[in-house]
Parts: C-alpha cells; sequence; structure tokens
C-alpha cells in the first residue's frame, strides 16, 4: 500500500523582508503538515507572519529557505508558470472580504475558475450548483453579490475557491467581517465541505470560539511553528 503523504508540508520554510537597514526574520524554519480531511486552525498576533505563512504555502510567495510540498510536489524549484499551474489546480483561497465580481451571478462566479482551467461550461455549472448547494445556496445560484447577505456572500466564496477540486484550502480571517452568529453559520458549513471533499485546510483567525472546533490549533513564535497551548 501507498505510503499516505501531507496533502501540504512546509519544511524548514524560512522567510525575511528587508527594510531599510534591517532584515525581519519573519519564518525562520517554519515547519507544518496538513493531512487531507484536516483543519488547522493559525492563530498568533498581529505582524507575527500569518500573511506570510499562507502566501508561501500558497505559492503566491518564494520562501527563502525550506521547501513546500503541494500534493507530494516540490515547489521551490518549479518556474513562476509551474507554481501558477499548480496553485490553480490544488490550492483554494478564502480571504476575509469575498471579492467576488460583482456584475455575475453567484453561479457565474463558481463557473469562471472552472472555465479558465478548461472545463465544458456544461461541466461547471452542474458542478457549481452542487457546490453552492451544498453550502445551502441552491435557492441563490442565480443573485448577484449584492443581492446576498454577508454570509451567503462568503459562502459564494468558498464555493469558488474549491470549485477546481483543490487538494489544499488556505483561508485568512474567512470570518472577520461577519456577526458571531453569521460567522458561525459560515464557519459550519466550511468545516463540513472540508470534511466531505477531504481537504487539507489551514485557517487564520483571531476568533477561539472557531479555533476550538477545529482539529488542532498552532500559532507562529520566534518564526517557527508551535501547537498553541
Ligand atoms: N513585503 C514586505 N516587505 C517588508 N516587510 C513585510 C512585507 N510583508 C510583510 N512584512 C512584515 O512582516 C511581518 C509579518 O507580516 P504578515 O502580514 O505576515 O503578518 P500577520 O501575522 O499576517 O499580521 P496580521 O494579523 O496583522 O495580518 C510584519 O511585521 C510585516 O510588516
Amino acid at each position: 500500500m501507498a505510503t499516505p503523504h501531507p496533502a501540504l508540508f512546509l519544511s524548514r520554510v524560512e522567510r525575511r523582508y528587508i527594510q531599510g537597514d534591517a532584515t525581519l526574520e519573519i519564518l525562520r524554519g517554519a515547519d507544518l503538515a496538513v493531512w487531507p480531511g484536516e483543519i488547522v486552525a493559525l492563530i498568533a498576533p498581529s505582524g507575527t507572519g500569518k500573511s506570510t505563512l499562507l502566501h508561501t504555502a500558497g505559492l503566491l510567495e518564494r520562501p527563502d529557505g525550506g521547501e513546500v510540498y503541494v500534493a507530494s510536489q516540490p515547489t521551490v524549484a518549479l518556474d513562476d508558470g509551474g507554481r501558477t499551474r499548480l496553485r490553480r489546480l490544488e490550492i483554494g483561497f478564502v480571504y476575509q472580504f469575498h471579492h467576488l465580481l460583482a456584475d455575475f451571478s453567484a453561479q457565474e462566479n463558481v463557473v469562471l475558475p472552472q472555465l479558465i482551467r478548461g472545463l465544458p461550461r456544461r461541466e461547471a455549472e452542474r458542478r457549481a450548483g452542487e457546490l453552492l448547494s451544498f453550502l445551502g445556496l441552491g435557492e441563490r445560484l442565480h443573485h448577484r453579490p449584492a443581492e446576498l447577505s454577508g454570509g451567503e456572500q462568503q459562502r459564494v466564496a468558498i464555493a469558488r475557491a474549491v470549485a477546481n477540486a483543490p487538494r489544499v484550502l488556505l483561508a485568512d480571517e474567512p470570518t472577520g467581517n461577519l456577526d458571531p452568529k453569521t460567522a458561525d453559520h459560515v464557519f459550519s458549513t466550511l468545516i463540513a465541505l472540508v470534511r466531505a471533499s477531504r481537504l487539507a485546510a489551514v485557517i487564520a483567525t483571531h476568533n477561539l470560539d472557531l479555533a476550538a472546533r477545529m482539529d488542532r490549533c498552532v500559532t507562529i513564535r520566534d518564526g517557527i511553528i508551535v501547537p498553541l497551548d
């Protein structure tokens, strides 16, 4: 039997920024393995490197040292085109603000990334319909973002993030812009989706109640990832 691999694996990842004469060592050898179906909460004070970590894991930034494996594939040596292809295929992002296209319906917002990937429209529409229904938006397929509530908009953004069936989901305060009750509901649907799709998810949040419902909580301390006490 094949040995199982984490869907996302950061090994000794380093990231530093030069600011004037100073060098900011943000990640100093960060390790993180996330398995299919696992949800990791990333909880760390502002400025410690949460976004840096998510951008590096999501192949938006290159690490200065170490390796990032996505779906078991090492990514550091890939050229920009290779990184973009792998990102489109295997990584979904959800941000605090939904960034949906205002002139397109909920369904079209979820169809578009699939068309970009080359799927036939009919298949893309079918998957978008299924995903939105799973997230409780089966009656809202043809609404534009402005005709949806904040929680509904964020659920469309989640559907869009996983439209191409990535193996990894990265979220930066996905419910940070919502009231507590709506946040709780959106988060529940997000968890259900991660479990059903066996995604490996890293969710940065300041919300400790939501974090407590994830599989484990980690933080960034002195540039490395450690379990949250
Ligand atoms: N491009 C850059 N150039 C210089 N410094 C940067 C750059 N990007 C981030 N930093 C610095 O690196 C540190 C970590 O930034 P990062 O955005 O990862 O923090 P964060 O933990 O996500 O913070 P927040 O919770 O406030 O979003 C900060 O001190 C920031 O100022």
